[in-house]
């Protein structure tokens, strides 16, 4: 029976977590964990939950968007929606007079996340499975319709996401083997122009493909090979291959992960010398320290850290977007000896062309730049991806468009071969964006190196399916949806400001 959307709610909800100095930073140095919490229901009474995370005051703002935008969803049956789920992104992102206060940035577009999350949420429930199978079991025609491609095609097209411009990556790539002109570079370059222009005969294209190879040398039918089987703009059709052993794999052992909890800026030496123990004791092998207020208190705990877990466990440092280039620069140069991985957000999340110089800098000392959490949209990181200015792209299941969005970014790093490494800093982050990474996984990347879902310790008693780690890797959701509902006393014992929680605050506030 087809389930029509009744009615949207949403409300402010808020954790006091800048009581005890959890999750502050260079800039956010006393941040109250927040999110605008949506419930969506039906006339056959199903209810979707989304979110969208904020820190503290800015939640109201988020609040009045969302309900600006519940016009557009009130009123549709689930099954529209996600029968066009392109054509309804597009409705939420582009309507005429709403775009204006965007277009798909900043307040809008954490009020689009919320919304959206809760119809795949919905639309999980609605066929019980949790949102990471219901991804991983769509066809690629089906995941490609969710994405909205306008303003990626020069970077990514629908066809190249779906394996359709195979021969056109296999004429590139042996256009640059075969640099001083062999007889097969006409033959391939009529099967490109074939492959693309054909795309539902690519079966006989790869046919006289094969053929073809037969007749190379040794070495160019290696080449031939790898081209086919290592082709990164041959996306989707091609990681159907080894899916289910991947699904198997990640239900048995998890996705790796890493720990940011030891070490918020605000937390004292002592208590990041006992979270890290703790840590170590638990399994951890990865550790995010937050640096960029003081140079000299970064050198500190950096070096505390780095004893601390050794010379050979993984640790990254996180500015949040504290200093200018130069300055990121030569701050990064003097921790170098920790050995860092990445430095993530070392300047503003729109500086692209900073963030590349950055990167370029940095490189010789063996040290990534990362970035992501306030990465408004697919654009911006097609275009981080396009100038090499970040080598781990962190994307963000509420900053970014909802699962549409994060499925074009996926799909683009995959492309551009930058491993993801999901920001998840925040309240029901960790929730959510563990569908996004085993997805990414098992249908698109095909591989774990050099990545991690980042994890916090914090607030996942307020759900009602918490993540579950199991040394330090993130085991797959099995409760049908995108697991961000959260217990009804939780949602209002901390409601703003009415809930008990911020009423007793708020009364022993001083004036
Ligand atoms: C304000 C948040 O806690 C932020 O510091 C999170 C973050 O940057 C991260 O987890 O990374
Ligand atoms: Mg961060």
């Amino acid at each position: 029976m087809p389930q029509k959307i009744v009615k949207l709610t949403v409300k402010d909800v808020r954790f006091p977590t800048s009581l005890g100095q959890h999750g502050s930073d260079a800039m956010h140095t006393d941040p109250d964990y927040s999110v605008a919490y949506v419930v969506i229901e039906t006339d056959g009474g199903m209810k979707g939950y989304g979110l969208t995370f904020t820190v503290g005051r800015g939640t109201e703002v988020v609040v009045c968007a969302v309900k600006a935008l519940s016009g557009f969803v009130v009123g549709k049956t689930l099954e529209e929606i996600v029968g066009d789920f392109r054509g309804f992104y597009r409705l939420l992102t582009s309507d005429g007079q709403m775009r204006w206060i965007g277009p798909e940035k900043g307040v809008i577009q954490l009020a689009t996340a919320a919304v959206l999350n809760a119809v795949w949420d919905l639309w999980a429930r609605a066929e019980g499975k949790p949102l990471w199978k219901l991804l991983v079991d769509m066809s690629p025609e089906q995941l490609v319709s969710c994405i909205d491609f306008r303003y990626i095609t020069d970077a990514l097209t629908e066809q190249e996401a779906l394996g359709e411009a195979c021969c056109t990556l296999l004429h590139n790539s042996l256009g640059s083997s075969l640099s001083n002109g062999t007889v097969i570079k006409k033959p391939i370059q009529l099967m490109s122009d074939y492959g693309a222009r054909f795309p539902n005969h690519q079966s006989r294209v790869f046919l006289i493909c094969g053929f073809v190879s037969l007749t190379l040398s040794r070495s160019l039918t290696h080449s031939l090979t790898h081209s086919l089987s290592h082709s990164h703009s041959d996306l989707l059709r091609k990681a159907q291959t080894g899916k289910t052993e991947r699904e198997e794999q990640m239900l048995k052992e998890g996705y790796p992960a890493y720990t940011t909890s030891c070490a918020w800026l605000g937390y004292s030496d002592q208590q990041l010398t006992q979270l890290c123990t703790d840590a170590l004791a638990s399994g951890w092998s990865r550790f995010k320290v937050k640096v960029g207020a003081e140079l000299e208190d970064d050198e500190r705990r950096c070096r505390l850290i780095r004893q601390m877990i050794g010379p050979d466990k993984t640790l990254m440092m996180d500015a949040n977007q504290r200093w200018d280039v130069g300055e990121a620069i030569s701050w990064v140069t003097s921790l170098a000896p920790f050995r860092p991985l990445w430095i993530e957000e070392p300047t503003s999340p729109d500086d692209i062309l900073g963030h590349a110089t950055i990167s370029k800098a940095l490189a010789p000392l063996g040290i990534g730049v990362a970035s992501g959490e306030q990465c408004h949209n697919r654009v911006m990181f097609k275009q981080f991806l396009q100038a090499s200015a970040l080598q781990f792209v962190q994307i963000d299941s509420c900053r970014l468009g909802s699962v549409n969005e994060n499925l074009s970014v996926l799909l683009m790093a995959h492309k551009f071969q930058v491993p993801v490494c999901p920001h998840a800093g925040g309240v029901g982050l960790c929730e959510l964006v563990q569908h996004l990474i085993l997805f990414d996984y098992i249908s698109v990347s095909a591989d774990l190196n050099n990545r991690m879902c980042e994890y916090v310790d914090h607030l996942h008693e307020h759900f009602t399916s918490p993540v579950v780690i199991r040394n330090a890797h993130y085991l797959p959701p099995k409760d049908p949806g995108y697991s961000c509902e959260m217990l009804e006393s939780s949602v209002e014992t901390h409601q703003f400001p009415g809930g008990v929680v911020w009423a007793n605050l708020l009364a022993k506030a001083p004036e």
